[in-house]
């Protein structure tokens, strides 16, 4: 079964519009936990417009107590700054289970690209060693488009998560079948090469029972934007049960 791992980034989104301490991050990611989700997701940025770095450390503390996957995101190559130390400093200090490396720039509204792998990698390479030796797994956020996963395996990364922000937007138009046909073809690729398949970027409880149907190998998703938005109607706890029924049933 494909994994579900769930992005809290837009309940600290919440809470930082009012400052204080409500909605709780730690509270929101326990009441997923606790509704089945297999891992909580966080994208920190240096801005610290939603999660910030003193939520990536409870959230650490979370995740070890319950035994369930950390996946830290976030851009490597931006610099540290006052409350916000550098996302391999943050990892370093949590030491999650996995850290996906984006390559988004500071200011970005939200991540729209994944690596260029040819003109990356060697910055890259130390990078991903150093986060293999504090015991990650390492994934590179990528583009389906990407000839270049031989390279993304190359310098040691275990898997790549793939940006599905571009099948959200085909997903219910006419171009739909040819998307879910490139992801499908760059799922094999990656596998190929040797990588393990993520996947991430505006997924929903309507777009993702075709995604985890028709792209092979999906280990995991991490969903956050729409399925925060769903909890609005249906309640945190009912919300996480609906996507594992369509990962279950997706199998
Ligand atoms: C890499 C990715 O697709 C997600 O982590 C997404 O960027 C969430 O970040 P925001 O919540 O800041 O939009
Ligand atoms: N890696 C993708 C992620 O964590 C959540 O993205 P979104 O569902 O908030 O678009």
């Amino acid at each position: 079964m494909t994994f579900l791992s769930v992005n809290v980034n837009k309940i600290a989104v919440l809470r930082n519009s009012r400052g204080g301490l409500e909605p709780d991050v730690v509270h929101a990611a326990r009441t997923c936990l606790d509704a089945g989700a297999h891992g909580i997701t966080v994208h920190p940025r240096p801005d610290a417009r939603h999660i910030r770095s003193d939520d990536v450390l409870a959230l650490g503390e979370l995740t070890r107590e319950r035994g369930v996957e950390y996946n830290l995101e976030g851009n490597p190559f931006a610099p540290a700054r006052q409350g916000y130390p550098g996302f391999i400093e943050l990892c370093r200090r949590v030491r999650p289970a996995q850290a996906t490396l984006v390559p988004d720039s500071d200011g970005q509204i939200t991540s729209d690209h994944g690596f260029d792998f040819r003109r990356d990698g060697e910055a890259l390479r130390p990078l991903v060693a150093e986060l293999k030796s504090l015991g990650c797994r390492v994934s590179l956020f990528a583009d389906a488009e990407s000839g270049d996963f031989n390279v993304a395996a190359e310098v040691g990364a275990d898997r790549i998560e793939l940006y599905t922000g571009p099948y959200a937007e085909a997903y219910g138009t006419p171009s739909q079948p040819q998307a879910v046909a490139r992801y499908a073809d760059a799922a094999r690729r990656a596998s190929a090469a040797g990588l393990g398949i993520n996947a991430g970027h505006d997924l929903s409880q309507d777009n993702l029972a075709v995604f985890v149907r028709e792209v092979p190998s999906v280990l995991e998703v991490s969903i956050g934007h729409a399925l925060i938005g769903e909890a609005l109607y249906e309640g945190l706890d009912a919300t996480i049960r609906h996507y594992l029924q369509i990962l279950t049933a997706s199998r």
